[in-house]
């Protein structure tokens, strides 16, 4: 909630974004109350001068606390840890917290820039349309692959453990986006499928999911 005398946090985001759908993840399991402000990236609302005030980039997500501004989900989820403890996403012994930040750098460094919607436009121009897909597939793949070995020795319920901490923000939405829209074969990554089914139980990963945001169309619901 936010307290009184200050505003209510704005997340830009759009509703089929990985990125945004941490950061959603996160604000709900901290209970925090934000207004939600769509950019479409499909009409390339992400350009638009105003956007770009707020990252430059011009990637979703950005977040607005009062007078602060930060944009990138990892950068995002620090701040929001810092400024808001209630349901802590980092563990405090450190060989876990280092766990986690590998593993949400797996997904955020490794897998999702190659899937990127501008890295996707770039491949099906100067290389094929064809080739769109199979380059996404490779990625997650890898990644997947190394995902699966690094959690196989701490995974509990959730991904280092039984609390779901940070690695869990970034994990399930890239499962989500694989088996959505990039047709991965999740039967080859047996730990990211439970660790799938254990997120879907939870309502502040239920909440953020895409077909549950206000900008998703009515059809995104049974596609
Ligand atoms: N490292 C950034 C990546 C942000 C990012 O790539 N966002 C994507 C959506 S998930 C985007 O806005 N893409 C717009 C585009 O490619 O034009 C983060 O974690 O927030």
């Amino acid at each position: 909630m936010a307290e009184s005398g200050e505003s209510k946090l704005k997340l830009y985001s759009y509703w089929r974004s990985s990125c945004s759908q941490r950061v959603r993840i996160a604000l709900n399991l901290k209970g925090l109350d934000y207004e939600y402000i769509p950019v479409n990236l499909l009409k390339g609302e992400q350009k638009n001068p105003d956007f770009l005030k707020l990252n430059p980039l011009g990637h979703v997500p950005a977040l607005v606390d009062g007078e602060i501004v930060i944009a990138d989900s990892f950068a995002i989820l620090m701040y929001l840890e810092e400024k808001y403890p209630q349901h802590p996403l980092l563990p405090s012994d450190l060989q876990k917290k280092a766990l986690n930040h590998q593993a949400s750098n797996v997904v955020c460094s490794n897998i999702q820039p190659h899937q990127n919607l501008a890295v996707l436009n770039f491949i099906k121009e100067k290389v094929g349309p064809d080739e769109v897909i199979p380059w996404v597939q490779s990625h997650i793949n890898k990644g997947f692959a190394a995902l699966e070995k690094l959690l196989k020795d701490c995974a509990g319920k959730y991904a280092t453990g039984d609390e779901v901490s940070m690695a869990d923000l970034f994990i399930e939405p890239q499962i989500l986006g694989a088996i959505k829209w990039f047709n991965i074969d999740m039967t080859q990554f047996p730990l990211l499928s439970r660790l799938h089914e254990a997120y879907s139980e939870l309502p502040a990963f239920q909440n953020a999911m895409p077909e549950n945001q206000p900008d998703a169309p009515p059809s995104s619901v049974t596609s």
